[in-house]
């Protein structure tokens, strides 16, 4: 399989290749060639499937220069219960996501029962263990750099603490993330964990990952990588979920269902875009944002007007405070018909401030084809359906799961069955369920006291040489 780049003007590369270099050399996104397909009887096959055995039929079409039984050992020792029971060990737990049925054609998608208690791990327990196998075979190191706004950040840092040759430097938005989204970061003392705290949004750290990345030099004398869904083999990872879900809430590989997905960065409905065009029937994908509703927007009008960091709101869903989303990039490349020349003339104006309008374009009237629909979510929307689910369906919510259901009730059709994913446990936002619930959510045993451990952050400007300076420095260490 060969990866080509959004903007078209980077040589194609394995998946090796692209898992250690992150963004491609012309600013561009990886993306297969083609996409591998299921037919409804190679579906058929696979019902009944271990999570691992799934992430082995999925991810072996697109990691196809890993040897088979490499890959199946990766995925054999990150998909374990053990791994995926933090604060909810059930029995259910070697489902690895147990899927939830709140009532007859609406279910929810457990995905945050790893380590750091939200969705990155499914992805990120993955990550790092193929950044050791990569490594392994060539005794080379890697500098992550990655950008977070609340759950990335943990994800990555719990799955390359002590990971030989790995260091990692993650930049937050200072002063946005909950309480415990912090804790969970800064209280990490391991020597290759470096937290950097920009004054901004999220959208400023991401911008200053992806200028280091695009400078070529830099890049290759520090072996910069990335863990944000910038990483192709993040976005793969979380493709098998999809696969997952879809076996676990139909009998028959012909029913299709749909996904409600809280989104930000579009990486998770990305995977679920791409989990589509492989062939998984799947009716609608039904995208939720917060109060940042640049997506929502897109998909209601065509209009694409990612805001300025003045313009992005810190929300009671922080993790979704995003106003221009990555790996929108790669869906777009798809609807223009895989067009490179017109995604970077698109993408020339978003990278200078600006912003596209596809209303009245062919490109906008084959939206349709590609399942997509959209909704947004407020402070008071979120509250009441965290009220909802719990008085209903007896199940406490985070704020962004939260907005996944309430767009999904809106957006849902009496003969599909309808799969929120959950992306994150409550305890990560404790003050937003106490102001809907009136008491605090449960929390797992590990992370009792989190919040009064000691904290280690270097807080900057959103400065990418001040970014540069401090890779250069921990290097020296
Ligand atoms: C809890 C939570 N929900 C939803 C999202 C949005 O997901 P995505 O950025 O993949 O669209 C994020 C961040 O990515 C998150 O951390
Ligand atoms: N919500 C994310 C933002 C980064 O998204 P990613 O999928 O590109 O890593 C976070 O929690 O950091």
């Amino acid at each position: 399989m060969r990866y080509i780049s959004t903007r078209g003007q980077a040589a194609p590369r394995s998946f090796l290749e692209i898992l250690l270099g992150g963004l491609m050399e012309d600013g561009g996104l990886a993306l297969p060639e083609a996409y591998p397909q299921f037919s409804i009887d190679e579906l058929e096959g696979l019902r009944g499937a271990s999570y691992a055995e799934l992430a082995f039929a999925v991810l072996s079409r697109f990691a196809d220069d890993i040897p088979a039984e490499d890959l199946r050992a990766i995925v054999g020792r990150t998909y374990t219960a053990e791994v995926y029971c933090n604060g909810r060990e059930t029995s259910r737990s070697a489902e690895i996501t147990p899927l939830r049925t709140l009532e007859p054609g609406l279910h929810l998608l457990e995905l945050s029962n790893g380590p750091t208690l939200a969705f990155k791990d499914m992805a990120m327990q993955l990550l790092g263990n193929l950044f050791e196998y990569a490594l392994a075979k060539t005794g080379a190191s890697l500098n992550i750099l990655g950008a977070t706004s609340g759950d990335t950040g943990s994800a990555a840092e719990y799955a390359m603490r002590g990971k030989k040759g790995v260091s990692v430097y993650m930049l937050s938005p200072w002063g946005k993330m909950s309480p415990f989204q912090r804790a969970q970061m800064y209280s990490l003392q391991d020597a290759n964990i470096h937290n950097i705290a920009v004054r901004g949004m999220f959208d400023d750290a991401q911008d200053i990952v992806k200028a280091v990345s695009n400078d070529l030099e830099f890049k290759r004398r520090h072996a910069i990588g990335t863990v944000n869904s910038i990483n192709w083999a993040r976005v793969c990872a979380q493709v098998v979920y999809y696969f997952k879900a879809y076996f676990a809430a139909t009998t028959r590989s012909d029913e299709r269902v749909s996904f409600a997905v809280p989104s930000g960065n579009f990486g998770n409905i990305c995977a679920g875009h791409i989990a589509r065009q492989m062939g998984l029937p799947i009716a609608k994908l039904v995208l939720a944002t917060n109060e940042n509703d640049v997506l929502d927007e897109f998909f209601r009008t065509g209009l694409y007007r990612p805001r300025k960091t003045a313009e992005t709101h810190a929300t009671s869903s922080p993790s979704m405070d995003i106003s221009k989303a990555s790996n929108f990039e790669r869906f777009v490349f798809d609807l223009v018909g895989r067009d490179a020349g017109v995604l970077r003339g698109l993408w020339q104006q978003v990278d200078s401030g600006g912003a596209f309008d596809l209303a009245g374009t062919t490109y906008f009237a084959r939206i349709g084809n590609f399942g997509f629909e959209s909704g947004r979510s407020t402070h008071a929307d979120r509250l009441a359906t965290i009220r909802l689910a719990d008085a209903k369906y007896g199940v406490t919510i985070d704020p962004h799961t939260a907005d996944g259901l309430k767009v999904a009730l809106e957006k849902r059709d009496a003969e599909v069955p309808m799969i929120v994913l959950e992306t994150a446990l409550p305890a990560k936002f404790e003050e937003t369920i106490e102001e809907a619930l009136g008491r605090a959510p449960e929390r797992p045993a590990a992370y009792a006291d989190i919040e009064s451990l000691p904290q280690a952050v270097e807080v900057i400007d959103a400065d990418v040489a001040v970014v540069r300076g401090l890779i250069e420095a921990g290097e020296g260490l």
